[in-house]
């Protein structure tokens, strides 16, 4: 998105997606997210967790009583330390148990739900520029992997809570020896300080180097998938996949392993200065303070208790600060993200065209890049009309088409339905008034019947609806020729699977793009390309009979390399090198002796 856009103006701001949201109101966004999935369990688990703390940190206590009681010979102390300690092991024993159930529970559940939610949100971004901006491909790719360990955050959550409890018992029972000794827990603060600085620093190395580890995957899943084998093998380029994988990968793995070097030496530095105020500590209480047997075990017991605490406390809080806080804000950010498109979506889809759609200086520019592959675009599809674009490889045309379908949002100018302003209208309702095929159309791998009716969901096992989209495709041919006709699973990989050539995956995605009755705009960007002309001549023919037949002011738009093709549309758009050069019906067209008609008859030379 870049600040040239033209905007109204009473439009929102535009949003700034680049920035992430602030950490911790993301983590009470995650923790209330996960109260409104599990409200009951998750307060449970978390009441286990701080009980279960409890009795773990009296030990040291128990200790100290046992040993008063046998150098003072008191059977009373002797049985309470006793009896203290066989509760305390037995409750920890019980509770830990109970709580590890309970958030094992908890955490299935809540994983489902954020998994649905991520999936949900990423759908419902109306664009498809953040599958394409290498910043946000490479935020979503952390997300994505984040995500399937989210659910521990809230473990890591409670149980850090525990920790900090058990600190603060063992902090009372350090003071009840001398006041002094609390100061101890300022000496484990420098590990407090490495451990939460460790795991961003560490964070931020993996993002700035993921186009690494992304293209090392690409690389890996190219050498390996079927899809790529044919030409892998005929190319030989297995070999130079796999070392260049290996040179990927170790770009992405060399400076996360310094900076994991580098961290980890600060933080055994902090852990010494710990380690040496702990031995001071406990000559203090021996020598100095002249304690009592009982209070120097109790210094010993409560004082590598304090460390361990601190240790656990720390690396749950690094754990927070690393994947939580950091997975959280990622999150967040994809809800604002997804949230952004839809808040400014304020005007209607019209029920049918009057005058159709009007591009108002329109400039395109691909998320990333600097490069305008459309370049202020002036033009009129009136309602109704069949219009063709063509042009060379590369001119824009499948860019034109996109900007229609909404997948992209101009980079300046504006598209007009009927007048309103299509970044206005709510994308999924525009989506649903739109039909067609594309050039690079998706094999759906189901049987027929739904690889067909996924193109209006609605009807996805409405046989007749299905039916009528292939009649109005011409693709009866194909499924005439499928072993259980609609019923046939797609797919050699499939049990019953059939196997199906790429034209007749064409003509099966041409069928999913017909099943809409009532579509504003029809867009078909070549998709009958891997068909011979005469069946591509006879296809459109068939279909711009129906568009102009339509009571919606339906606007067909073609694209097509074929000028036989070409010439049967009411308006022909010519794009040259971003730019559109010439528009008019084929009469006009040859009449002006431009381009279009010079491109129209080297092709009908070519022909004869
Ligand atoms: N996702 C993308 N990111 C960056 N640049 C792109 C992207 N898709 C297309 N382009 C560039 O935009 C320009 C126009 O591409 P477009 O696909 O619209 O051309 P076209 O006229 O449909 O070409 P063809 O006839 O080959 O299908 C090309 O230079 C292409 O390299």
């Amino acid at each position: 998105m870049t600040s040239s856009k033209r905007r109204e103006p009473d439009e929102a701001p535009p949003r700034e997606p680049d920035i992430m949201p602030p950490a911790l109101p993301a983590m009470w966004r995650l923790c209330k997210l996960g109260y409104q999935h599990e409200p009951g369990l998750l307060v449970f688990a978390f009441a286990m967790t701080l009980l279960a703390a409890i009795p773990d940190a009296l030990l040291a206590l128990w200790l100290k009583i046992l040993a008063d009681g046998l150098l003072d010979e008191d059977r009373a102390k002797v049985i309470l330390a006793t009896a203290g300690m066989a509760a305390s092991v037995t409750a920890t024993w019980l509770l830990r148990t109970v709580s590890a159930r309970v958030s094992r529970r908890f955490r299935d559940r809540v994983t489902i739900a954020l998994e649905a939610h991520v999936a949900t949100l990423q759908a419902s971004v109306a664009t498809i520029e953040h599958h394409e901006r290498r910043d946000y491909l490479d935020r979503l790719s952390v997300l994505r992997k984040q995500v399937f360990v989210l659910d521990h955050m809230y473990m890591s959550l409670f149980s850090t809570c525990g920790w900090i409890l058990r600190l603060g018992v063992t902090i009372a029972l350090l003071v009840s020896i001398h006041p002094l000794l609390a100061l101890l827990v300022l000496f484990a603060l420098p590990t407090v300080v490495t451990s939460a600085w460790r795991p961003g620093i560490e964070r931020v190395t993996e993002e700035r180097h993921a186009a690494y580890s992304r293209l090392a995957e690409h690389l890996f899943r190219t050498a390996t998938t079927a899809s790529a084998g044919k030409e892998v093998r005929v190319t030989g380029i297995g070999p130079d996949l796999v070392s260049r994988r290996r040179t990927e990968w170790e770009g992405w793995y060399r400076p996360i392993a310094a900076v994991r070097w580098g961290s980890a030496a600060w933080h055994a530095a902090a852990w010494a200065v710990f380690g040496g105020a702990y031995v001071g500590a406990v000559v203090l209480v021996a020598a100095g303070l002249d304690g009592s047997v009982g209070d120097v075990l109790l210094m010993l017991a409560a004082g590598a208790r304090l460390s361990a605490y601190v240790g656990a406390t720390v690396g749950e809080i690094g754990f927070l600060r690393g994947i939580w806080l950091d997975g959280s804000r990622r999150l967040v950010w994809l809800e604002e993200y997804a949230a952004a498109f839809t808040a400014k979506a304020d005007a209607e889809v019209p029920d049918r065209l009057d005058d159709g759609i009007r591009l108002d200086h329109l400039s395109f520019a691909y998320p990333g890049t600097d490069r305008l592959v459309l370049e202020d675009v002036s033009l009129h599809l009136p309602a109704g009309r069949v219009i063709a674009i063509v042009g060379e490889n590369g001119a824009g045309k499948s860019t034109l088409v996109k900007l229609l379908a909404k997948m992209y949002e101009p980079t300046s100018g504006r598209v007009l339905v009927d007048g309103r302003p299509l970044d206005r209208i709510r994308t999924d309702k525009w989506r649903a008034r739109l039909a067609g095929a594309f050039q690079d159309f998706f094999r759906f791998e189901f049987q027929a019947q739904h690889s067909i009716g996924v193109g209006d969901l609605p009807r996805y096992d409405d046989e007749p609806a299905v039916s009528t989209a292939v009649r109005r495709a011409g693709a009866e041919d194909v499924v005439d020729r499928l072993p259980s006709g609609l019923d046939t699973q797609l797919g050699p990989t499939w049990p019953d699977g059939a196997e199906v050539s790429f034209g007749q995956w064409q003509k099966l995605a041409l069928a999913r793009g017909f099943m809409r009755d009532r579509p504003l705009l029809l867009v078909l960007d070549e998709p009958t390309a891997a068909l011979d002309a005469e069946t591509e001549h006879e296809l459109f023919e068939r279909y711009a009979e129906s568009a102009r037949d339509n009571a919606d002011g339906r606007i067909t738009v073609l694209v097509s390399h074929r000028f036989s093709t070409v010439r049967m549309a009411d308006l022909i758009v010519v794009l040259d090198g971003s730019r559109m050069v010439e528009c008019g019906s084929h009469e006009d067209l040859m009449a002006r002796d431009g381009q279009y008609a010079a491109l129209y008859r080297i092709q009908a030379d070519a022909y004869n």
